[in-house]
């Protein structure tokens, strides 16, 4: 039966794309295309027809086939034919495209396999799931795949909303999350070479023979140019939780029965990930290049994360199970160093004494260090292969490599001269992203790594990648990295010379310099939590005089929790002028308990605020929850009673000042993540759930009604929130995930109060 596959490359004409996807889309239309199997494929992109046929033909025109491959180059014009640019920026331009694709073949006689590669910055994961889930899943496509690149979240907690985000619209199946790292030809030969050799080699895997195993990845290369994204994650999560972590896996985890079944070597990963310990903060150390807050000032306008950057990092990790306990496992990965190297190395313990015939050059005695190196890329060796010490073993070497002599210009490899090692190289040495597209096309499911992995490798590095309580990189010199050398002593990591930690005074000033004046396109105010306050104090008075002095009447809305309590002191104890006998004050949401209840919003409100003012008593609008003790009863109908309020008082609907926090969640008002309650256009108030699948437990003023407001306060305050703010920083308008993205006065001044705490992630 004829099989046609779509591929979509959504975000086809980028950085990714433009590097490695279309090449990688070449290769595998040279190696798979057959008239049985046939491929399309399509660039998406926000941007016009003409523009991007533009550059994807730029795209096309570089990538080459390699010059021996005949049928490369036969079959090249035609995969140029069958690729073509796709605007894909809304919801109707998935559903314009998925139309087409689904009925180009008749119904029966082709099946049709259609693979979106999202080529694109995370945050528009959701959307673009949203709208595949929802235009293109037509009857007579056979399967619909979603390919996803790192990062999968920033921490343990998002990468689970990003999991629960695309299992909402995707079966497990149905979505590949691409490590490069396990496309690697080196790192496919890890568990075959394990296993040709299994009868001697896994009797030495273990604590009893093995000293110690480094993990690492050293590169030349800065991050000069992609500071804003190397911000945001470090080399700790940019590399250290996925690519390093998967390696230690492949080489430790217990060998599966079968090799070659994606399922076994799941269930012993995963296994093996789960015995890892958390990495605690005395098993990590950090680095900074020297010129990297340059770059970043050069770059970015907000360097104040920047001085908390590692593009260094080496770690202990250690195993709690009998055969691992005790060894350690040391991670190491940075940017600028003194090579390009990365490789996974056992060292063996010296277990051997030698009596008589000690010395003579066949001697496998004192030839130490006893190694087992995966050198999965670059370094001093020709070309990225496995390299075995000669007084080890003598490798069986699996199908998929061949024996080489090593002709190094280097006398040391690894600190043995190159005679020493066995060596050999995989057969077929295809670049990463070419395996990374193959696998996808033939359903090789190990080169993927499944939500469960994600989740595990999170639970080993969450507790260090923490913002709230960061770790001062040290600075480093380019390229002579020498002042990060460092012992390995009793779980703990120390550098061995005293380095130099980022000057704390300066960064204090520098963090206070760099501040902007905005934020997610809107007016930010960032200082200290008392002047913070007072300035927003400050902020509602002259707005309510404005009212006042135009309209006779100040309407204002509070949201609860315990973050306007601040507010409210400053308030009764600083603004005694505050016109309140012309206010009315309004209530942004509430808890369904009793007002007599603490847990009540305007419990809080009146505690701290109401009782200390002269406001007439008929301006005070609480939200009825409570009717005889029926709490948020929909009978009752206690939000459209408050709609009415609402109308019957303010009847353009604007209400002078909304104020509103943002939970860690994203949530403000009580608007929760992927709430419906976020599209509801047509009322002011409704019940709403701050858990999904439980009872209503909240009232809520609606957007509709919020952002008509004439000025909107947005409070952030506290270190704890540091790692909101971070996401909000990047992320889009009306992202579900976090409901205060929706948030933006339609014509009035939408302002946000955040303290240097949040904004810092740690107290000055
Ligand atoms: O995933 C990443 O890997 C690259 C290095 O990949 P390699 O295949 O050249 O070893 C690294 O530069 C980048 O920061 C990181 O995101």
């Amino acid at each position: 039966k004829h099989q046609h596959t779509n591929i979509v490359i959504v975000g086809g004409i980028g950085d990714l794309a433009k590097k490695y996807l279309w090449h990688s889309a070449l290769q595998l239309y040279a190696k798979s295309y057959n008239e049985n199997n046939t491929i399309s494929f399509y660039a998406g992109a926000r941007v016009i027809e003409d523009e991007g046929n533009v550059v994807l033909n730029k795209i096309l025109d570089r990538i080459l086939c390699d010059t021996d491959d005949k049928h490369c180059h036969k079959l090249r014009p035609k995969f140029i034919r069958n690729s073509h640019y796709v605007m894909l920026k809304k919801g109707y331009h998935y559903e314009t495209l998925c139309k087409k694709l689904s009925s180009e073949y008749e119904n029966g006689l082709t099946s049709v396999r259609q693979i979106f590669y999202f080529s694109i910055p995370s945050s528009a994961y959701q959307s673009v799931a949203e709208f595949v889930n929802e235009h293109c899943r037509h009857e007579n496509v056979t399967s619909t795949e979603i390919v996803l690149e790192k990062p999968f979240g920033l921490d343990k907690s998002s990468a689970k909303l990003q999991v629960d985000t695309i299992n909402s619209y995707f079966s497990g199946s149905e979505v590949k999350r691409v490590d490069h790292y396990l496309a690697k030809s080196v790192t496919k030969q890890i568990l075959k070479f394990r296993f040709s050799n299994r009868d001697r080699l896994e009797r030495l895997l273990n604590n009893k023979f093995v000293d110690r195993v480094e993990i690492v990845m050293k590169e030349r290369i800065g991050v000069k140019g992609r500071i804003d994204f190397y911000d945001q994650t470090g080399v700790v999560r940019d590399v250290m939780q996925n690519h390093l972590s998967e390696l230690l896996a492949l080489v430790a985890m217990e060998m599966p029965n079968n090799v070659s079944s994606s399922s076994h070597i799941e269930k012993n990963k995963l296994q093996f990930l789960k015995q890892i310990r958390p990495v605690s903060s005395n098993a990590i150390l950090t680095g900074q290049y020297s010129k990297y807050l340059e770059e970043a000032g050069e770059e970015i306008e907000n360097t104040s994360l920047s001085y908390l950057t590692p593009t260094f990092a080496a770690s202990l990790l250690q195993v709690e199970n009998p055969r691992w306990q005790g060894v350690p496992f040391v991670l190491m990965s940075g940017k600028h160093m003194d090579e390009r190297s990365s490789y996974v190395r056992i060292l063996f313990r010296e277990h051997e004494f030698c009596v008589t015939g000690c010395e003579g050059s066949n001697s496998t005695f004192n030839k130490y260090p006893r190694q087992l190196v995966f050198q999965i890329g670059h370094g001093s060796v020709p070309s990225a292969g496995i390299l075995v010490s000669r007084s080890l073993l003598s490798p069986v070497w699996p199908e998929g490599v061949r024996e080489l002599p090593i002709t190094s210009k280097d006398s040391n490899i690894h600190g043995q001269s190159p005679g020493d090692f066995y060596y050999a190289v995989p057969v077929h040495d295809a670049p990463a992203y070419v395996t990374v597209l193959h696998d996808l096309y033939h359903g090789v499911k190990e080169t993927f790594v499944t939500s469960e992995r994600v989740m595990a490798l999170w639970d080993i590095w969450d507790n260090v990648i923490s913002r709230s309580s960061p770790t001062l990189p040290s600075v480093y010199k380019e390229y002579e990295p020498g002042n990060l050398n460092f012992t390995v002593e009793n779980g703990h990591l120390e550098f061995i010379e005293k380095v130099k930690i980022i000057n704390f005074d300066h960064r204090e000033i520098a963090s206070h310099a760099t501040i902007p004046n905005s934020f997610r396109n809107s007016t930010l105010h960032c200082l200290s939590s008392p002047k913070l306050v007072s300035s927003l104090a400050q902020n509602m008075l002259t707005s309510a005089e404005a009212a006042v002095k135009e309209r006779g009447v100040f309407h204002i809305a509070f949201s609860g929790g315990r973050t306007p309590i601040i507010l409210f002191k400053e308030l009764v104890l600083n603004f005694p002028y505050f016109p309140w006998e012309y206010s009315h004050i309004w209530q942004v949401d509430e808890r369904c308990v009793p007002h007599i209840n603490p847990a009540s919003n305007f419990h809080t409100l009146h505690e701290h605020l109401i009782k200390y003012t002269r406001i007439p008593y008929y301006n005070i609008h609480p939200m009825q929850v409570d009717f005889a003790g029926k709490l948020c009863s929909p009978a009752s109908k206690g939000d459209q009673l408050y709609e009415e309020s609402i109308n019957y008082l303010i009847p353009d609907q604007v209400i002078d000042f909304v104020l509103l926090g943002v939970g860690n969640d994203g949530h403000t008002a009580s608007l929760f993540p992927h709430s419906a309650s976020l599209k509801n256009t047509k009322d002011l108030v409704a019940y709403t759930k701050s858990k999904s699948n439980e009872q209503m437990d909240r009232m809520s003023l609606l957007l509709s009604v919020i952002n008509n407001a004439r000025n909107i306060a947005i409070v952030v305050i506290g270190k704890d929130k540091h790692d909101i703010v971070h996401k909000l920083s990047t992320s889009l308008l009306n992202n579900s995930l976090y409901p205060i993205t929706y948030v933006s006065a339609n014509k009035g001044n939408t302002s946000w109060f955040i303290d240097m705490d949040a904004w810092l992630g740690y107290t000055l």
